[in-house]
C-alpha cells in the first residue's frame, strides 16, 4: 500500500475477521510505516481496557471506530487517548443519512461505508456498496472517506458520483480473505487517482 502510494494503512482488531492483527503484528507494521502514511486501527465497540492495550502497543495516528459507539463514546475516547477518531457510519438506505450529521459533531473524520447485511459475521470489509446517489453532491463540515465494495473497476465512477476527496478499500484488493494483491492495489490507487 505504501509502495503504491497510500495515505493511510488500516489495521483491523477483530478477532472474527480474517484481516484480525495482534498487537506484537501491528506494532511491528506500525513501526516499518513510513512517515507521511498515516496508520489507523480499526477497533469495534473496544472498551477503555483493549484501546489502553492497543495505544500503548501500537504508534498509531487515527482510531477508526467501526460499531455501535454513541457520540459521547467518540468524544470520551479522543480526549482519553489524544488521537483523532474516525467514524464509521454504514449507509443502506436514505433513513441512514442523518447519522453522518450526528457524528460530523463529535468525530474528526466520516467513513460512510456501506451497512453490513442483516447476520453478517464483522460490521465492515463486507466487498459490498451501497447506492452511491444517495450522497451525491452531499458535504459534511469535516473531512470524510467513500467505502464500501470499491475496487480497481468501479472507484472511478464512485468518486464521480459521490465527489469523495478519499476513497477506502479492503476486500476490492484482496485475492483471497484477508490477503492483500499488490497489483490490485496498484491497479485501485491508479483508477483513484485517474478519476
Ligand atoms: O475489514 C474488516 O475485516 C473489518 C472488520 C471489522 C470492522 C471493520 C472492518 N473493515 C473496515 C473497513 O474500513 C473496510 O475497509 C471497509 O468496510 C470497506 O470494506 P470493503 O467493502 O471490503 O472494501
Amino acid at each position: 500500500a505504501v509502495a503504491a502510494g497510500a495515505s493511510y494503512v488500516g489495521f483491523v482488531f477483530f478477532e472474527k475477521s480474517p484481516r484480525h492483527l495482534g498487537l506484537a503484528q501491528a506494532a511491528a507494521l506500525a513501526l516499518a510505516t513510513p512517515p507521511g502514511v498515516a496508520k489507523v486501527a480499526l477497533t469495534v465497540d473496544a472498551d477503555d481496557a483493549a484501546l489502553d492495550a492497543l495505544s500503548a502497543a501500537v504508534p498509531l495516528d487515527f482510531l477508526q471506530l467501526h460499531g455501535h459507539e454513541t457520540p459521547e463514546r467518540v468524544q470520551h475516547i479522543k480526549a482519553r487517548y489524544g488521537l483523532p477518531v474516525i467514524k464509521a457510519i454504514g449507509v443502506a438506505g436514505a433513513d441512514d443519512l442523518p447519522q453522518i450529521d450526528v457524528y460530523a459533531r463529535v468525530a474528526d473524520q466520516l467513513l460512510i461505508d456501506a451497512k453490513p447485511p442483516k447476520g453478517a459475521a464483522r460490521p465492515g470489509g463486507n466487498a459490498l456498496a451501497f447506492d452511491w446517489s444517495l450522497i451525491a453532491g452531499r458535504r459534511w463540515t469535516v473531512p470524510w472517506l467513500l467505502a464500501g465494495g470499491l475496487g480497481p473497476d468501479n472507484v472511478a465512477e464512485a468518486i464521480t458520483l459521490t465527489g469523495a476527496r478519499q476513497v477506502d478499500v479492503s476486500s476490492g484488493v484482496e485475492s483471497a480473505p484477508g490477503v492483500k494483491d499488490p497489483a490490485l492495489i496498484r491497479a485501485f490507487m491508479e483508477a483513484a487517482k485517474c478519476s
